[in-house]
């Protein structure tokens, strides 16, 4: 049988390769149709696969980096920038609860503060999350396929968050998606529980604090600089709380882990904690 540029296996064993590697072509021309058309991408994913076989390419020793810490104190930023430079996935695992809490708002779960735990529980099924670039090459927080970046950055999803994040079938749920993300390696994901519980083998683990005022003036600055209603007291509660149900649940509670390194950036600029963890990633990959 003819297989033209692959000619036989048996003939010659390197065109087995050529095949297997355009198969694989294949696959993945496929799967990022399929997302397109579907719109429902796992986009980001997808793209920073790629960016990650890239640092294969250059012979980068790929590794897990899990960033931890209280509410508002830079996680995402030091996270998302440093995913960006060396070409590996972000996932910002504390909008994946938001999602599930702008869901449960938006699906009669809660009455008041009542969380009926029983309804969450038959649909979290139902419930889809990814993520997609935006126009500037930014990740965007998708629920059942549609854009809720914004409205998870509420002040309504933040007041009810934490508790929702209590549930052990909700952790559950989302620890397995994203140790799934994870598997290959080559991440950063922020959160509260990533190097305790989702990686606790994590070749780089950062604990972040700064001290509540601070945190709440910087999560002040950026809804007000997004043009959204603010109260500067308002989101100082907010901080408190969730840093004090964060820290007492039963499940998975926020913690720093053993081997986590500490990182207090109260005083230190966005450009000086991300040449802080640069230095960190350069000595566990070098
Ligand atoms: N060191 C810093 N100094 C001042 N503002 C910062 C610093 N780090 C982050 N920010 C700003 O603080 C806000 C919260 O940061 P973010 O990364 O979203 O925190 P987290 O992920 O921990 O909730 C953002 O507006 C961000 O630009
Ligand atoms: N890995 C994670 C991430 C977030 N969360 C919960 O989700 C909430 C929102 O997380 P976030 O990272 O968006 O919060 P901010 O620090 O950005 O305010 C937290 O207050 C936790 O209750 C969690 O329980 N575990």
């Amino acid at each position: 049988m003819s297989l033209g540029k692959y000619s036989t296996f048996s003939d010659n064993p390197s065109s087995l390769l050529l095949f297997l590697s355009d198969f694989l072509t294949f696959l993945i021309l496929s799967d990022l149709f399929h997302c397109f058309y579907r719109g429902n991408a796992w986009l980001i994913f997808k793209i920073n696969v790629s960016l990650a076989d890239k640092s294969d390419e250059l012979n980068m020793k790929k590794i897990t980096i899990a960033i931890d810490g209280f509410s508002s104190c830079g996680k995402s930023t030091m996270a998302k920038d440093l995913a960006r430079e060396v070409g590996y996935i972000y996932i910002d695992s504390g909008a994946m609860y938001r999602a599930v809490t702008l869901y449960s708002i938006e699906n009669g779960i809660f009455d008041g503060d009542i969380i009926d735990t029983e309804k969450l529980k038959k649909e979290i099924g139902n419930i889809h999350i990814s993520f997609r670039l935006n126009k500037e090459g930014r990740p965007e927080t998708y629920l059942n396929d549609v854009n809720v970046e914004d409205k998870i950055r509420s002040m309504s999803v933040s007041s009810k968050v934490s508790p929702i994040s209590a549930l052990d079938f909700v952790r559950k749920e989302m620890v397995a998606q994203q140790q799934s993300m994870g598997a290959k390696k080559g991440i950063v994901m922020d959160g509260r529980d990533i190097g305790t519980t989702v990686f606790p083998n994590a070749e780089l683990k950062i604990f972040v604090t700064a001290t509540p005022e601070i945190r709440a003036r910087r999560r002040y600055d950026e809804l007000k600089a997004k043009g959204q209603e603010a109260s500067f007291d308002e989101i100082l509660e907010n901080v408190k709380q969730r840093d004090y149900i964060d820290q007492h649940r039963d499940v998975s509670p926020l913690r720093k882990a053993d081997d986590a390194l500490l990182l207090d950036n109260t005083n230190l600029t966005i450009a000086q904690q991300k040449e802080w963890l640069f230095d960190q990633f350069n000595k566990v990959t070098n």
